[in-house]
């Protein structure tokens, strides 16, 4: 099953991967006429009723595949309104092949003739509201008329993930779908047609995972979340890495708290870092009111960047968690208590392997193994886990994600803390499995970048200026 938003994001991965969206349509326009083989006797008349969205050109595709039936072609509107350069492409292929094609400027032009099979290709995923002219007449005069009518991805008219109606919609006799079942079709006669995207586009992070962001140009303070990182003691630099790294993934405001002597360090990395510290030279369960206080005040809390193991600390850390029902970041040191504490918190614990381990969790030598492991190992705490990795792997407990950004450069010294930090902006406003693969891949690609540009020897803060682009995309891509 999959959701209208996360397809998009899985056929943008499937363009990375060199398998662009034309090469998709293709395949889902020859599935589209086989639907129709399934259905229509050989000297059978083929009414393809196409919009001017990529539906559409599925259609435009389809008709290529049907030349020995009686086929043809109408396009709803002007073609120079089709909205896309590949089915502008497949509507001129038909011009050129001199198909028989129907420009439908006005509705009251319509005449289906009286076809034994209807295409519906006017909308599928794209369809907002209730179903305009010409698109609604013609939703109308498919539905009178006697044709088996065989939709498109989804019948016109209806939303894929919910199955409403805003208005009139298709009535279809089989609905042929792409790639994965849709969650409102449950009540259709519906076919999947693998139209060949890799698996790859699922299983691993890409570009098209960042759907789930608001692009900083149409963002409004307030998009994003405030975090909090609580970290630093016997380590100085990680909770000033993590903060930053927040920041520059969008984050509206940052605070830290530290012990008071750390806080000075951190301003020292970055003045704007705002630190509200706590007495003392570690966390212990004394300052938990005021970070107790401090955390119901953000909305992501990121726990642990340098916070040591001495025993007061991990106790501060377990009692905090017992009574904390908001979101956090587990990383490095804290990590360890979270098997053992019963918490309301939603949390996305960060370990590599070797912390997966200390927190009981399974080791397994090659990442494919650890797809399921790390999917129970979720499950059973009920928690979302990014373990660290070559390929990193992330699951919510209910599936699984790899990431294969990333470089044997990025072992340096505080990669993970900017990692955490990005994950804790992420999870401010994001689910935690969707903050987590995201995280993971800008992390990865920002190190890449880098070390295309300047080969290894990298810093974890050389980083943080490249995590804007690896995030949202830049102009070039
Ligand atoms: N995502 C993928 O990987 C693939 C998608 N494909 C096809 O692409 C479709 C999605 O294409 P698009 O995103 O171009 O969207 P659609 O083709 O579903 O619709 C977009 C067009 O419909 C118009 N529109 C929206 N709501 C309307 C309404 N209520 N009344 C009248 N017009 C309305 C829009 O202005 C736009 O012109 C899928 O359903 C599928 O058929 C295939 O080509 C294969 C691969
Ligand atoms: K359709």
């Amino acid at each position: 099953m999959i959701t209208a938003e996360r397809m998009a994001a899985v056929d943008e991965n499937a363009t990375a991967l060199g398998v662009p969206r034309k090469q998709l349509m293709e395949s889902g326009g020859n599935a589209a006429a086989r639907t129709v083989r399934d259905v229509a006797a050989p000297d059978d008349s083929v009414a393809l009723v196409c919009g001017r969205g990529n539906n559409g050109g599925d259609a435009f595709v389809a008709a290529r595949f049907l030349d020995d039936y009686d086929a043809t072609v109408h396009l709803l509107g002007r073609p120079e309104t089709i909205t896309t350069d590949i089915a502008r492409e497949n509507w001129a292929a038909l011009e050129r092949g001199e198909y028989d094609t129907r420009v439908v400027r006005d509705s009251r032009n319509l005449d289906l003739g009286d076809p034994d099979v209807a295409v519906d290709a006017m909308l599928g995923t794209g369809v907002t509201g209730a179903l305009r002219e010409p698109e609604r007449s013609a939703a109308a005069a498919i539905n009178e008329s006697d044709a088996t009518v065989v939709a498109v991805d989804v019948p016109s008219g209806v939303d894929a993930d919910t199955g409403e109606a805003a208005g009139v919609a298709v009535d279809a006799d089989h609905v042929v779908t792409f790639h994965d079942a849709k969650p409102g079709l449950d009540d259709w006669d519906v076919t999947v047609a693998d139209i060949g995207i890799p698996e790859a586009a699922e299983l691993f992070a890409g570009p098209g995972d960042r759907r789930v962001l608001t692009r900083p140009g149409d963002a409004h303070k307030g998009d994003f979340g405030e975090v909090l990182v609580v970290g630093g003691g016997p380590y100085t630099g990680a909770p000033a890495l993590a903060a930053q790294a927040a920041m520059r993934a969008g984050a509206d405001l940052v605070r830290v708290a530290c012990p008071r002597a750390v806080a000075r360090e951190v301003q020292g990395f970055e003045a704007g870092l705002i630190c509200r510290p706590f007495d003392g030279d570690r966390l212990t369960p004394e300052d938990l009111d005021h970070v107790r206080a401090l955390a119901a005040a953000h909305d992501a809390v990121v726990f642990g960047p340098g916070l040591g193991t001495h025993e007061a600390t991990l106790a501060a850390v377990r009692e905090f968690l017992a009574d904390y029902d908001g979101r956090a970041v587990i990383d490095a040191d804290a990590l360890q208590v979270v098997p053992e504490v019963d918490t309301d918190a939603t949390l996305l614990c960060t370990p590599h392997q070797g912390e997966l381990r200390g927190m009981g969790g399974p080791s397994a030598d090659d990442w494919r193994d650890r797809l399921d492991a790390v999917t129970d190992f979720a499950a059973d705490i009920g928690h979302t886990l990014l373990v660290k990795g070559a390929y990193d792997v992330i699951s919510d407990g209910t599936a699984s994600r790899a990431n294969r950004t990333g470089n044997p450069g990025m072992t340096v010294g505080g990669t993970g803390d900017v990692l955490a930090g990005m994950a804790g902006a992420l999870l401010s406003t994001q689910e935690p499995a969707d903050a987590a693969t995201l995280a993971a891949y800008a992390n990865g690609l920002a190190g890449d970048r880098i070390v295309d540009r300047q080969g290894y020897g990298l810093l974890a803060s050389d980083l943080l200026p490249e995590l804007p682009r690896a995030l949202w995309g830049g102009r070039d891509e």
